[in-house]
């Protein structure tokens, strides 16, 4: 069943167009990578997708509840609400708070008790915030950073950080998750752990991923299906193995054959 579907889009920065009439069509359950060269527009088009820019031109559909919705335009927060979340390519974390902090500010735009339970602090505030402590206790154990949830997170090192924005996103339990290069700056130890979590992610919550990524090695090893932008444009689309034996990718990767 499709999830997310893109007709045609296309993002102008005055006389650049970073993001030229791309279409694609994502199933529901599915893993897929967004490659290309620096500067190809990846991350200009998550940022389309989740509401940072508005569109030049063209639409984004997402399935909502079993129903079709159109979501080009909208606020990010709405597009949060309506189940998709992402990471960041540099770290946004709030530093200064607590790894479990972090967490549960996410959970918090997801499961609210409401402002009457939440201001008189009545039974359903109490359940929603002992579930809400379970939840993120869970995901934290599956990012095995259970022992640092007490943490400043800007004490944390530099790949648990990455983990930790993951967790983040998947706190307000989205069906659509957008990873910017996650394992960016990462030695390949922690890069090749970060690969089993992200399948182990998409398989336990039935989790939709699109993945930007520059290491081939994650790419290959986890995406069921792979897009290539070059200058904005999709130049390819297809499984791994006919990724790396495509003409126009090894072209625009290797330049110039
Ligand atoms: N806000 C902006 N204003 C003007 N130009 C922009 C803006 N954001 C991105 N660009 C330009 O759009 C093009 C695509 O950039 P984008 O960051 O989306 O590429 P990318 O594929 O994510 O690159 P990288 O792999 O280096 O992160 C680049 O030429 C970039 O300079």
């Amino acid at each position: 069943m499709t999830l997310l579907k893109v007709n045609d889009l296309t993002k102008n920065f005055g006389g650049l167009t970073a993001v030229s009439n791309v279409s694609m069509e994502i199933q529901e359950g599915e893993l897929i990578g967004l490659i290309g060269p620096n500067g190809a527009g990846k991350t200009t088009f998550f940022n389309l997708l989740t509401g940072v820019y508005q569109p030049s031109e063209g639409e984004v559909f997402f399935k909502v509840d079993g129903n079709k919705e159109k979501i080009d335009g909208e606020k990010t927060y709405n597009i949060s609400e309506k189940g998709i979340a992402r990471t960041f390519q540099n770290i946004r974390l709030f530093g200064d708070l607590s790894v479990i902090d972090n967490v549960k500010i996410g959970m918090h735009t997801e499961k609210q008790a409401g402002l009457f339970a939440s201001f008189f602090r009545t039974p359903a505030f109490y359940r929603s915030e002992e579930e809400i402590t379970e939840q993120a206790f869970h995901l934290l154990d599956i990012f095995d950073l259970t022992e640092v949830y007490d943490e400043k997170a800007k004490n944390l090192p530099y790949g648990d950080q990455r983990k930790l924005e993951i967790v983040r996103a998947m706190a307000t339990n989205p069906k659509l998750l957008f990873l910017d290069e996650p394992a960016a700056g990462m030695n390949p130890f922690e890069s090749a752990e970060l690969t089993q979590l992200i399948q182990r992610i998409h398989k336990e919550f039935n989790l939709t991923i699109v993945l930007i990524e520059h290491d081939m090695n994650v790419v290959m090893n986890v995406c069921e299906r792979i897009y290539v932008l070059e200058y904005g444009r999709l130049i390819a689309e297809g499984i791994p193995s006919e990724i790396q034996t495509n003409d126009e990718v090894i072209r625009a990767y290797l330049g110039g054959v």
